[in-house]
C-alpha cells in the first residue's frame, strides 16, 4: 500500500489524540485496515505496534465511539439545535414557561447551594445528584432499576416534564441551550458501569469510563457557556477541548483516590499497564511506594498532563466570561498532579490537595489568562 492511500483518520481530526491514532486506508475496497498504535509510555509516544486487523468493521475504540458523540453534539450546536424538533421544542418552552420565575429562582438557587455543600470544586447540580447516587449515602442500596428510574425523570424533564424543583432548573436550562440528552444519559451509563465493574482491563475501558462520568460534564457545559462568536476554531476542536478536561480531571481524580478506591475493592487503573510495570492488584492494597509504583504514576500523570495540554487550547474559544472560571479550574485540578509528585507518589495514604492560598494564586493566575486571551 502506498503511503498516498494511507490518510490519517485520527478520531479527532483537529486535535489529535495523545494515545493512538489509527491510519485507514480509505481507497480500500475491503474492510481491512492498518492500525498504527502509538502507545503511551513513560518515555514518550513510540510506534508501539503495526498491525493488520481484517475485516473487523465493528471493532471501534472508545475514543471513536466518544468522537461520534462529540460531532453530533458540535453539529447541534453549530446549528443552534438541540436534537428536538421545533413542535417539540416548542412544546417543552410552553411547559417550562409555566413555571413561576420565582420558583424557578429558587430552584437555581437550591441547586447552587446543593453544590456548594457537597462540591468542593465542581458546581453542577444534575451531575453532583447523580454523582451521590454511587458516593453518597445510599450508595449501597443502589440497583440498577433506580438508574433507570432516573433516566425516566431525566427524559421527563428533557420533555417539559420536572418531577422537582431541582429537575424544573434543569429542564428550564435545556429548554434555552442547545442541550442534547445524551451526554446525560451517558453519564447515567458510567454509574451502571460503576455498579457491575470494579477493575479495567487497559486504558481503552477506562478512557470510556471517564468518558461517561466526567467528559460528558464537558459536553453538557460547552452549550451553555457558549462559543466565542469571534473564535475561528471548528465546534468540535472546542468539543474536543472540553471532553479532553473531563477526562483529565477524572484522571487526576482517580490517581489521587488511589488509596481509598483500593480501600473499596476498587482499582481504576489500566490492568495491562500494571502488569507491563511488573505491579499487580495486590501491591495496591498493600500500599508501598516502590520504585516501580513511582515510575507507573510518572507514566499516568503524564498522560493526564497531556489531556490538561489539550483542554488548555479550547479554552481561548469559550465565550469571554466563562475563560476565567474554566483557566481557574484546569490549573487548580492540574496542579493536584504536582502534589502527588511532592508527596513522593504516596497516594495510597495521603490525599493530595490544593490548599486555600494557592487556590487564591491560581485564581489570579486564570484571571490573567482568561484577560490575555481576549
Ligand atoms: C476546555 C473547554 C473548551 C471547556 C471546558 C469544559 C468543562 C467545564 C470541562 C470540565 C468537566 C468537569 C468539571 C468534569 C468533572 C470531573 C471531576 C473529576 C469531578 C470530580 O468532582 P468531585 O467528586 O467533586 O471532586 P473533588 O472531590 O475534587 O471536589
Amino acid at each position: 500500500m502506498s503511503c498516498r492511500n494511507i490518510s490519517m483518520a485520527c478520531p479527532r481530526e483537529k486535535s489529535r489524540s495523545p494515545f493512538s491514532f489509527i491510519a485507514r486506508n480509505r481507497n480500500s475496497q475491503s474492510n481491512s485496515r492498518i492500525c498504527f498504535e502509538l502507545k503511551f509510555s513513560s518515555a514518550g509516544m513510540v510506534p508501539a505496534a503495526v498491525t493488520t486487523d481484517v475485516a473487523s468493521p465493528s471493532r471501534t475504540t472508545s475514543e471513536e465511539k466518544v468522537y461520534d458523540v462529540v460531532l453530533k453534539q458540535a453539529a447541534l450546536v453549530k446549528q443552534k439545535k438541540t436534537g428536538r424538533s421545533i413542535h417539540e421544542k416548542k412544546l417543552l418552552e410552553q411547559r417550562t414557561g409555566n413555571i413561576s420565575w420565582d420558583l424557578l429562582n429558587k430552584a437555581y438557587d437550591r441547586c447552587g447551594e446543593i453544590c456548594a455543600e457537597f462540591a468542593k470544586t465542581f458546581y453542577l447540580a444534575w451531575c453532583r445528584r447523580t454523582d451521590e447516587l454511587v458516593d453518597g449515602p445510599i450508595a449501597s442500596h443502589l440497583t440498577p432499576r433506580a438508574l433507570d428510574r432516573w433516566e425516566e425523570r431525566l427524559a421527563g424533564l428533557f420533555e417539559g416534564h420536572p418531577y422537582d424543583m431541582f429537575d424544573a432548573a434543569l429542564s428550564d436550562t435545556v429548554s434555552k441551550f442547545p442541550v442534547d440528552i445524551q451526554p446525560f444519559k451517558h453519564m447515567i451509563q458510567g454509574m451502571r458501569v460503576d455498579l457491575k465493574k470494579s477493575r479495567y482491563k487497559n486504558f481503552d475501558e477506562l478512557y470510556l469510563y471517564c468518558y461517561y462520568v466526567a467528559g460528558t460534564v464537558g459536553l453538557m457545559t460547552v452549550p451553555v457557556m457558549g462559543i466565542a462568536p469571534e473564535s475561528k476554531s471548528s465546534a468540535e476542536s472546542v468539543y474536543n477541548a472540553a471532553l479532553a478536561l473531563g477526562i483529565a480531571n477524572q484522571l487526576t481524580n482517580i490517581l489521587r483516590d488511589v488509596g481509598e478506591d483500593a480501600r473499596r475493592g476498587r482499582i481504576y487503573l489500566p490492568q495491562d499497564e500494571l502488569g507491563q510495570a511488573g505491579l499487580s492488584d495486590d501491591d495496591i492494597f498493600r500500599g508501598k511506594v516502590t520504585e516501580k509504583w513511582r515510575n507507573f504514576i510518572s507514566g499516568q500523570i503524564k498522560r493526564a498532563r497531556m489531556l490538561f495540554d489539550e483542554a488548555e487550547r479550547g479554552i481561548a474559544e469559550l465565550n469571554s466570561a466563562s475563560r476565567w472560571p474554566v483557566w481557574a479550574s484546569l490549573l487548580i485540578y492540574r496542579q493536584i498532579l504536582d502534589v502527588i509528585e511532592a508527596n513522593d507518589y504516596d497516594n495510597f495514604r495521603k490525599r493530595a490537595f490544593v490548599g486555600r492560598a494557592k487556590k487564591l494564586v491560581f485564581l489570579s493566575v486564570a484571571f490573567g489568562k482568561a484577560v490575555a486571551a481576549k
